[in-house]
């Protein structure tokens, strides 16, 4: 059976990255990305704006949505201060292991904790199950139509609080646009576009960050 793209994708590199040292990692997914065979990481470019929204939030608790092979969870784990964690969704198992083995060989596996299964599933059981009081920082790069009925669903489950800050990947393209109309119409968010391009690309995109105001 012949191996998946993510699966070319990790191999590239357990041979070709720095053991213990996650932008060696991060470098060395974009050289194969940018190179070999596209995909949907985040990338260098987005990655910047990524690095820059998770140091000013310094967040204790984090959450992704939407691991893929664990480059986000990777970059985003590297800023965390000591004894902050990330949990991160993926409900592939195929892309969940390869994430798992990623992240164990970047060295950040004490920081990450991968959840399996779909987001709509996992948030109402963060709080009990995952021991999570609110979130400090989210990252939404999942589902595209999922952004918006998920940011209701955090709110529903009292897991962001005055200053939790959402940041969006892909608001341009593939693009969300009903989740740029949700947080920028509603009352409860201060929202700040960035745009970039996306991942690899010369095609625009941006992210968007929304801060909860309570
Ligand atoms: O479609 C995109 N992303 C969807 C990501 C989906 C990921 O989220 C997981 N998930 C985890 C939990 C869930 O509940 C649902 C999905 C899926 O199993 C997948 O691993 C995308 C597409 C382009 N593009 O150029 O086409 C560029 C990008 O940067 C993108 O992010
Ligand atoms: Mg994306």
């Amino acid at each position: 059976m012949n191996q998946s793209k993510e699966q070319r994708i990790l191999n590239f590199v357990l041979q070709n990255a720095v053991r213990g040292d996650p932008c060696s990692v991060l470098d060395t997914i974009d050289k194969y990305c940018s190179q070999k065979e596209w995909a949907m990481n985040v990338g260098d470019e987005k990655g910047k704006i990524l690095d820059k929204t998770v140091e000013e939030a310094n967040p204790s608790v984090a959450l992704e949505l939407g691991t893929y092979c664990g480059y986000s969870a990777v970059r985003i784990s590297r800023l965390l201060k000591a004894g902050a964690r990330l949990l991160t969704v993926e409900f592939n198992p195929e892309f969940a292991a390869i994430a798992k083995q990623m992240i164990e060989f970047a060295g950040v596996q004490d920081k990450v904790k991968l959840l399996e299964g779909p987001s709509e599933e996992i948030i109402p059981q963060l709080k009990k199950k995952y021991e999570v009081d609110t979130l400090d920082f989210v990252f939404l790069d999942h589902w595209k139509d999922r952004y918006t009925p998920d940011t209701i669903l955090l709110q529903e489950c009292n897991l962001l609080r005055k200053g939790s800050v959402l940041l969006a990947d892909n608001v341009i393209f593939p693009g969300a646009p009903d989740f740029l109309n949700y947080v920028r119409k509603s009352p409860h968010f201060q929202c700040t576009n960035y745009p970039s391009h996306l991942e690899y690309m010369q095609v625009e995109d941006a992210m968007e960050k929304a801060v909860f105001l309570g």
